[in-house]
C-alpha cells in the first residue's frame, strides 16, 4: 500500500485540510491517508484548544467523508492518535514516522505537508534522519515557492529526491487561524469547515476567548 501521513494541529480541521488530503491521495495514488493530530505536549507550538476537542472535530469531519474509499473499497481516511498518546519529547514527526514504519513495514510511506512547512524543516527533531529516511509529498501553498525553499536549505536540497512536489492548481486561503478569528470576533465561518465541526465548536464554546 501507499500511505500518506498527514500531520497537523487540526485546530480546527478545515476544508483546505480535507481537500489537500483528497487531492494528494487521488493524484499520488495513495491507498490510505492517516490524519495525525498533534499533541498539546508539542514544545514549538501552542494549541488553541484541548486535544480532546481537536480529536473530536477531526472525527466529526472524517465521518462526513465515508464516501471516500480506496481501490479496495476501504475507507480512504483514518485517524491515528499516536502523537496525542506519546510521551513528552516523543511527539516529533520523526517519532511518528518511525511508529508508522513499524506498523506498516512493507508499505510505502509519505509525510504530507504544505510548502510553508519547508521554511523551518531543517530544525525539526532528528531532521537529518527524518529527511534521509522518509519521503514527503509537498503541496504548494500560496507565498511559499516549493522548489526555491528546498534549494535554499542545504539539508533539504541534499535530500531533494525525497520530496514529491505537487501544485494544487487552485488558490485556497482557508486556514484554521482565519476560522478561529471569525469565531472570536462573532463572524460566520460557515462553509470553511464541515457544519458538524462548527456546530461542535459553538456547543462547546471553543475559540471564543
Ligand atoms: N491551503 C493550504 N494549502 C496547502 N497546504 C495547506 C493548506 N492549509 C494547510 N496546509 C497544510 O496542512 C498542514 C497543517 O497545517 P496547519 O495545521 O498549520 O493549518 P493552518 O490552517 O495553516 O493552521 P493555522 O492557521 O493554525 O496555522 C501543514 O502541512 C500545512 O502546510
Ligand atoms: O518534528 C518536528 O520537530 C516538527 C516541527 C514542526 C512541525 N512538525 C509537524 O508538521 C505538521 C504541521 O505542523 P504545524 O506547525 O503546521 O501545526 C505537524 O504534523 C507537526 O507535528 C514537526
Amino acid at each position: 500500500m501507499r500511505i500518506g501521513i498527514y500531520g497537523s494541529s487540526f485546530d480546527p480541521i478545515t476544508y483546505s485540510h480535507l481537500f489537500t488530503a483528497a487531492t494528494v491521495a487521488h493524484r499520488r495514488r495513495l491507498d490510505k491517508v492517516i490524519f495525525v493530530p498533534c499533541s498539546s505536549k508539542r514544545h514549538d507550538k501552542k494549541m488553541q484548544t484541548d486535544d480532546v476537542h481537536r480529536l473530536r472535530m477531526l472525527e466529526l469531519a472524517l465521518a462526513t467523508c465515508q464516501n471516500k474509499t480506496n481501490s479496495m473499497g476501504n475507507p480512504l481516511f483514518e485517524i491515528s492518535t499516536v502523537e496525542m498518546t506519546a510521551l513528552p519529547g516523543e511527539t516529533y514527526t520523526y517519532d511518528t514516522m518511525i511508529h508508522m514504519r513499524k506498523k506498516y513495514p512493507t508499505d510505502e510511506l509519505f509525510f504530507i505537508m504544505g510548502s510553508d512547512l519547508l521554511t523551518g524543516m531543517s530544525n525539526w527533531g532528528n531532521a537529518e534522519k527524518l529527511l534521509s529516511e522518509f519521503h514527503f509529498i509537498v503541496m504548494s501553498r500560496e507565498g511559499y515557492p516549493t522548489a526555491d525553499l528546498i534549494a535554499e536549505d542545504a539539508l533539504l536540497r541534499n535530500n531533494d529526491e525525497h520530496f514529491h512536489i505537487m501544485s494544487k492548481g487552485i488558490n485556497m486561503g482557508i486556514s484554521s487561524t482565519y476560522i478561529r478569528d471569525e469565531i472570536r470576533k462573532g463572524g460566520d465561518p460557515s462553509f470553511l469547515l464541515p457544519d458538524e465541526c462548527l456546530k461542535y465548536i459553538y456547543e462547546q464554546g471553543i475559540y471564543r476567548g
